[in-house]
């Protein structure tokens, strides 16, 4: 992990604005295509190029267990992240639909699920069985989060290697909207109710007891909010490391990664507070229905191009919302400018 902090480097700017200049030179109105204008210069200064493509897309969805599904904490038991990394694995899970639309290969990676698991098609690369219940102790040893940060790294760096050029990350673990939020109250200072949300679909009751759970959480672990990693280690999961291995790796290779809902970004902000640079090469694909997302992209100062209503994780809204990049790299790529097309680029006198 601490070697390819060293490599990110911060996204190439001049590179953005020559894609500025390029865009008004194109026939339309300036800045006319507002956000997918915006999509195409922060591409050119991801990846350097006037006109990149982000064709062939990749979707790795991480998956582990929380100690912390012992306090009761989701709507569902704990066997559903492995049931749900089977469903993965025979194309059944909304991920699975979504990334097949978009002509995304998905790699499915045990980082941490509870249960022993050997399926075709899932990845093994488990650094423990579970995170402990942070009520009790901390989720996991910081060895252990750097391992796990580094399973996200060498996935992105695999997808890399097989030709990706966007990266989507998901997840799957019950009870990961209790570590993130745990999570992001200590890494932004806001209020632990402010960030908890329903989750899967827990109700009020359960709801102020999931705060109650989380606040005595933090209070036992007592993680220094300056300190990232410790952060994680303490109050996080197995799969938010790998998601935050993930977009250190994306950065470092210089790819765009498509941040998915409220999980998704609250790695996006470790990874980012591991290492500013990163967040120059995040595009945040939707805003989650989880009410600590808002405090996350708030944090982050970004603003999502999707708004569906939606709840799920998986990186299900970064797939919806990669054709949207498609449409900018196309833009660049295709559309005359008024010079070709002979059109007039100014209202005369
Ligand atoms: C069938 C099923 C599929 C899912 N896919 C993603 N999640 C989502 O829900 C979980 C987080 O919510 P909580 O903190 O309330 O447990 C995560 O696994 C997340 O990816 C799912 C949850 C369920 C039940
Ligand atoms: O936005 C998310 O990532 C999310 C929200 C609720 C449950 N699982 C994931």
């Amino acid at each position: 992990m601490h070697a390819i902090v060293d490599h990110i480097q911060s996204v190439d700017l001049n590179a953005g604005e020559e894609t500025h200049r390029y865009l008004d030179t194109l026939t339309k109105p300036p800045g006319s295509l507002g956000a997918l204008e915006e999509l195409a210069i922060q591409l050119s200064a991801i990846t350097g190029e006037l006109k990149p493509s982000v064709t062939p897309p990749a979707v790795v969805v991480f998956a582990a267990d929380h100690g912390v599904a012992d306090e009761g904490v989701s709507a569902f038991p704990q066997a559903v992240t492995a049931q749900m990394v089977a469903n993965f694995a025979n194309g059944g899970a909304a991920i699975n639909v979504f990334a097949r639309q978009i002509g995304a290969q998905v790699e499915i990676v045990d980082v941490g699920v509870a249960s022993p698991l050997t399926l075709p098609g899932v990845t093994s690369a488990k650094v423990r069985y579970g995170t402990a219940n942070m009520v009790l102790e901390d989720a996991m040893q910081c060895d252990q989060a750097i391992a796990a940060i580094d399973v996200g790294i060498a996935a992105v760096n695999r997808a890399k290697r097989a030709g990706a050029k966007c990266i989507m990350v998901g997840e799957m673990g019950i009870a990961n909207t209790t570590a993130s939020s745990a999570m992001l109250a200590v890494l932004t200072g806001e209020s632990v109710a402010s960030v908890v949300g329903a989750g899967t679909g827990i109700n009020p009751q359960q709801q102020a007891y999931k705060v109650a759970v989380i606040e005595r959480a933090i209070a036992a672990r007592s993680a220094d909010p300056q300190v990232p990693l410790e952060v994680l280690a303490k109050l996080g999961g197995l799969e938010i490391a790998a998601m935050t291995g993930a977009y250190l790796a994306a950065a470092a290779q210089r790819l765009p990664a498509i941040v998915d809902g409220f999980i998704a970004t609250v790695a996006a902000l470790t990874a980012c507070r591991l290492c500013p640079a990163v967040r120059g090469y995040l595009i945040f694909g939707h805003r989650s229905q989880e009410p600590g997302h808002d405090v996350a992209l708030k944090a982050l100062e970004a603003k999502p191009l999707l708004d569906m209503g939606m709840r799920l994780g998986e990186g299900s809204g970064a797939a919806l919302a990669y054709p949207l990049l498609q449409a900018a790299t196309a833009m660049v790529a295709e559309m005359a400018t008024f010079t070709d097309a002979g059109v007039s680029d100014k209202a005369s006198p």
